[in-house]
């Protein structure tokens, strides 16, 4: 039931659901342009050649009214599948330069992978509701992005 204030108004309310999800993959930061040296200068020991891994941890943050019939901003389980199909199948134990044709000619920073999540994340979304991806590449490295 829609909820009103004491002039009898409909009152909107936000809420903001936060999705966790982990994934592992491997990757090197290497920039197609730039020379080897400066790649080697720039990106010190993760343009190691053969590269290194992560275990990724993506939050994914969609912002919205309370539908007052549903009781929700969005269905979880939805954006759960929505995670599935956009984080875990293309990037889940994957190399992500050489198995993720977005990353072929993309360097692979966190920053980039939060902007690949977005990207395809948003086009499958009601206009207007994702509104941050939070990435932990380590304990102590997080990107944010919020589609700007
Ligand atoms: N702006 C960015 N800088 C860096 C990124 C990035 O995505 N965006 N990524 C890396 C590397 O991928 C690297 O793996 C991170 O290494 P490091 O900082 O060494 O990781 P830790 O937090 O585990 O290191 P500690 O030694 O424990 O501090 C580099 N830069
Ligand atoms: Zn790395």
């Amino acid at each position: 039931m829609a909820q009103t204030d004491t002039k009898n108004k409909v009152v909107e309310r936000i809420g903001y659901i936060t999705r966790v999800q982990s994934f592992s993959a491997c990757h090197r930061l290497h920039s197609p342009t730039l020379s080897d040296e400066q790649n080697k200068e720039i990106f010190g020991k993760c343009n190691n050649p053969n590269g290194h891994g992560h275990n990724y941890k993506v939050e994914v943050t969609v912002r919205g009214k309370i539908d007052c019939h549903t009781g929700m901003v969005m269905n979880i389980t939805d954006l759960k599948q929505l995670i599935e199909e956009v984080v875990m199948i293309p990037l889940d134990h994957k190399n992500l330069d050489q198995d993720v044709p977005y990353f072929s000619d993309v360097v692979s920073t966190t920053e980039n992978v939060a902007v690949y999540i977005w990207d395809n994340l948003v086009k499958r979304l009601p206009a207007n509701l994702l509104y941050e991806i939070k990435i932990h590449e380590t304990d102590k490295n997080i990107v944010v992005y919020r589609g700007e």
